[in-house]
């Protein structure tokens, strides 16, 4: 049996960046966000659905994020009604990579671990964090999102210092070197576990 490890944090706390250093420790890697994206690609399972509910935010037989950004800004009950649709298509994409993944870790890479409630699935859970300026900073950076979008995303979610209070490990993503070490003792206590389990 693997070792599932929860990778939590929250919005441009750092997730992705650090799961890519599980995968360098020989960890096998399933990523929500991009399980969302396969869902509004061409021919994914929340197309249909979504376009029943929100037409126009189906663009040539995808969603369109930017169309699904601004309906979610507008209107305050459509995100409710959007995770209504993908989380279960979310958690069927999570069993089906369970079933098949072939690591003695598995990471699970989910931003609203605790908020859905995955954490009970996981053996341990290991939360990014940096500080609320970098965060913010990071996500204007990138340029996708007005500062009201962030702000209204991060509202949805869990604070910061109530995940890490959750979590078994807390990495701190304030350079690469330092979340590389952190994530290699974290991967050697694990295995030390399953060593001796
Ligand atoms: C809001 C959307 C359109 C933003 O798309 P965009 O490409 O700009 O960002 P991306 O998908 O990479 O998400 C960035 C971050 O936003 C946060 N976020 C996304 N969805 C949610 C949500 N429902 N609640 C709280 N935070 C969320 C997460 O921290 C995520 O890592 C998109 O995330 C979406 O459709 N979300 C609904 C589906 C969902 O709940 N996904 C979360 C993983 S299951
Ligand atoms: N350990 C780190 N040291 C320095 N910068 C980092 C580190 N980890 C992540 N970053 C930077 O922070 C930004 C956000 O990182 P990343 O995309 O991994 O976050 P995320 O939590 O997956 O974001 P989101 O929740 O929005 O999907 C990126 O610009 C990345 O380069």
């Amino acid at each position: 049996m693997s070792f599932l490890l929860g990778l939590t944090g929250s919005i441009g706390m750092g997730k992705s960046t650090t799961a890519r250093l599980f995968v360098e420790e020989g960890c096998a890697l399933w990523d929500a966000d991009a399980a969302v994206h396969r869902l509004y690609d061409r021919g994914g399972a929340a197309v249909v659905p979504l376009r029943a509910v929100f037409p126009e935010a189906v663009r040539d037989d995808r969603v369109d994020r930017q169309v699904l950004k601004r309906i979610i800004s507008e209107d305050p009950v459509a995100l409710a009604r959007i995770e209504k649709i993908v989380h279960p298509l979310v958690a069927s994409d999570r069993e089906m990579f369970k079933t098949t993944a072939d690591a003695d870790i598995l990471v699970f890479d989910i931003p609203l671990l605790f908020e859905t409630g995955g954490d009970v699935l996981m053996d341990a859970v290991a939360c990014v964090t940096a500080p609320a300026e970098v965060q913010e900073q990071r996500v204007l950076e990138r340029g996708s999102m007005t500062r009201a979008q962030f702000e209204q995303i991060k509202s949805k979610q869990m604070p910061d210092a109530e995940k890490r209070t959750r979590s078994d490990f807390v990495i701190l993503t304030d350079t690469l070197e330092h979340a590389r070490t952190q994530v290699h003792d974290i991967v050697t206590t694990i295995r030390e576990r399953l060593a001796h389990a």
